[in-house]
């Protein structure tokens, strides 16, 4: 079990991988029994078609007696009911295989889905788009068709060359022999360059996926502003079309392999048949009706032959994309969290809590080392500190986004290493809103809040009026990801919606970083009024816009430096919290409150 998978394996199918299918396929080998027995009925059903070939000749038009006009009517209705019973026989495997190929398929989207909403947030920092959506959509569906289109061929192919083979054995061993003298060799030929065909389709899957993450970053909102802007749209293409070049190279070498194998399996499909005949002329006793049957049964082995060459590159490339979900369903989520219900009037205990992202250097400094902090119930702290020095992390483990790597967290006395959706909630400084209307996104965190519940929380953060502006108000639509509204509209309903999961703990991340500072002293005096007993703990840099907290706490380099009342703080003229408050406002005379706290 990994953290993380490799992006790029080096094997295209890793060992195991074939065991692991065989255990997903497991809870329906009732069903890929049915398919099997229909595979073989629609096989046995196909070879016995030259037998009435042969007696069309023999028998109906050449007999003895001359032709037996009754006879030929006969032949042809039992033809016409064998044509019948195959496409039945066919029908009926399509379909169960279809269902099959569905269940499981479905059940490996689903099950790597649930894994990945699990993961830790920093494999999502670190994991490119892309990628998840190549192996969730692009290799599931690959999965899918081999398991409806390309195995039920790949067994037919031997059924059928199996019963063609033993219909040839039947009619005349010599000229079976002479027949099938050839098979051998073409599929070891097919093996052979199935090996770099292999290879090749295993790499042009890694460049499919990076051409994925390539559209999925550089074709969103933020990346094509981004080429705009620094006039780089050019550069993106070229990065685009050198990807998609790379793809067509892959795409040339292989459709060339695979061409040489067909080719070499095409000889022995024309060279074959004269063998037969030059046999055929050679031996004595040969009937027409022998000879006829034989030319219908030798199209009957070419066509077996021909569908397994043909789908071995599929089957070595779906096999690449088993291990490529394999890979997804060996992460290690994060552990179910606890179901927590219980709500507390929430304090806050940090002990000795150090964090460190994943893939850091160890050398580095830890992201928080030695952080001791007590947050009382019902306070209003302030988190302040230069750019870096771990104010985000120490919100993420408050939150339980991350678990503290050392020491702990806790709320009421539980321990916080994972979310607690009853206790605590966050608002970030680039809040997710889906496509869908503004009530939608609200009530995403309580989905039976009323429309006046609605009114109340956009009110205090002072949305409601822009909201009632617009033509559909509550139910106008906000774009992806919230395209449609301003970086500070989309904070604001944002934070609404984090008021309206009314938790007794709430941090607010820069949450209101976009706003202009009267809205922000607005919206974060009217947060604190309002709080009714919640611990609201705001980390910001712009911590001159209000006054009205309970205590503050400087974080740099990772440790809290400075924690006390906002007076107490300012007292230390050299103190970072003094310092800071004096570059921002350009004063450094803060022994007094710059506003009166709200009650
Ligand atoms: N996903 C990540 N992977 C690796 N390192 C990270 C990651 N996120 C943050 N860091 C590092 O952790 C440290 C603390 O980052 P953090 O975001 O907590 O700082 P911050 O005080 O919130 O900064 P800012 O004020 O600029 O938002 C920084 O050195 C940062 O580079």
């Amino acid at each position: 079990m990994r953290d993380r998978p490799r992006s790029a394996p080096e094997s295209p199918s890793a060992p195991g991988t074939r065991r692991r299918i065989v255990r997903l396929f497991l809870p329906y080998r009732s069903a890929v029994c049915v398919i099997t027995a229909l595979i073989v009925a629609y096989s046995a059903l196909n070879a016995a078609v030259p037998l009435l070939t042969q007696a069309v000749f023999d028998r109906a038009l050449f007999g003895p007696d001359g032709p037996d006009l009754p006879l030929l009517a006969l032949i042809a209705a039992s033809a016409a009911a064998l044509a019948c019973a195959v496409g039945a026989v066919d029908l009926g495997q399509t379909w169960v295989s279809s269902r099959v190929a569905q269940r499981v398929v479905h059940s490996l989207r689903v099950e790597m889905f649930t894994l990945l909403q699990r993961m830790p947030l920093t494999f999502f920092a670190t994991e490119r788009g892309g990628e998840i959506q190549s192996r969730l959509a692009g290799d599931t569906a690959q999965i899918e068709n081999a398991v409806k289109d390309t195995l039920p061929g790949v067994l037919a192919g031997v059924f059928g060359f199996v019963a063609a083979a033993a219909m040839m054995v039947a009619l005349s061993p010599v000229l079976a022999g002479v027949a099938l003298v050839f098979s051998p060799l073409v599929l070891l030929v097919a093996s052979r360059s199935g090996r770099a065909l292999e290879k090749l389709s295993a790499a042009g899957q890694r460049v499919r996926a990076e051409l994925a993450s390539i559209v999925a970053e550089r074709l969103s909102l933020g990346g094509v502003t981004m080429a705009r802007v620094h006039g780089r749209r050019d550069d993106e293409v070229a990065g685009f079309g050198a990807e998609s070049e790379r793809l067509a190279a892959l795409g040339v070498r292989s459709g060339l392999v695979a061409q040489g194998v067909l080719s070499a399996g095409h000889l022995f499909f024309v060279l074959t048949p004269y063998l037969v005949f030059l046999a055929a002329g050679l031996a004595d006793g040969t009937t027409p009706g022998t000879l006829a049957a034989f030319t219908v049964l030798q199209a009957r082995i070419h066509q077996p032959l021909w569908q397994i060459l043909n789908v071995s590159t599929e089957i070595r490339s779906v096999l690449g994309a088993f291990t490529r979900v394999f890979e997804y369903l060996d992460l290690r989520p994060e552990g179910e969290p606890r179901r927590d219900t219980g709500r507390g009037p929430g304090a806050l205990t940090v002990r000795r809590a150090a964090f460190r992202y994943p893939g850091t250097d160890a050398k580095e400094r830890p992201a928080l080392r030695e952080v001791d902090v007590d947050i009382p119930a019902g306070s209003a702290t302030l988190v302040i500190g230069p750019s870096g020095s771990g104010k985000t992390t120490l919100g993420h483990l408050l939150a339980g986004l991350h678990p503290p790597a050392e020491g702990s967290v806790e709320v009421d006395g539980s321990e916080v290493r994972a979310p607690m959706p009853a206790r605590i909630c966050i608002a970030v400084q680039e809040p997710f809103l889906f496509q869908g209307s503004i009530s939608d996104n609200l009530r995403y965190a309580a989905p039976s809040a009323t429309a006046d519940e609605l009114v109340r929380v956009c009110e205090i953060t002072r949305i409601h009026d822009r909201i009632a502006e617009l033509p559909d108000g509550y139910d106008s639509l906000v774009g992806e990801r919230g395209a449609m509204l301003s970086g500070g509209e989309r904070q604001r309903i944002a934070l609404a919606r984090a008021l309206l999961a009314d938790t007794p703990v709430l941090v607010l991340d820069e949450a209101t970083s976009a706003l202009d500072p009267l809205t922000e002293q607005a919206v974060v005096e009217a947060v604190l009024a309002e709080r009714r007993g919640r611990t609201t703990v705001m980390i910001t840099h712009r911590f001159g816009v209000v006054d009205c907290f309970d205590a503050v706490i400087a974080l740099e380099g990772g440790r809290v430096v400075e924690q006390g009342t906002r007076p107490d703080l300012l007292r230390d003229r050299d103190g970072l919290y003094t310092r800071m408050v004096r570059a921002q406002t350009g004063n450094g005379r803060y022994s007094q409150p710059l506003r009166r706290k709200p009650r």
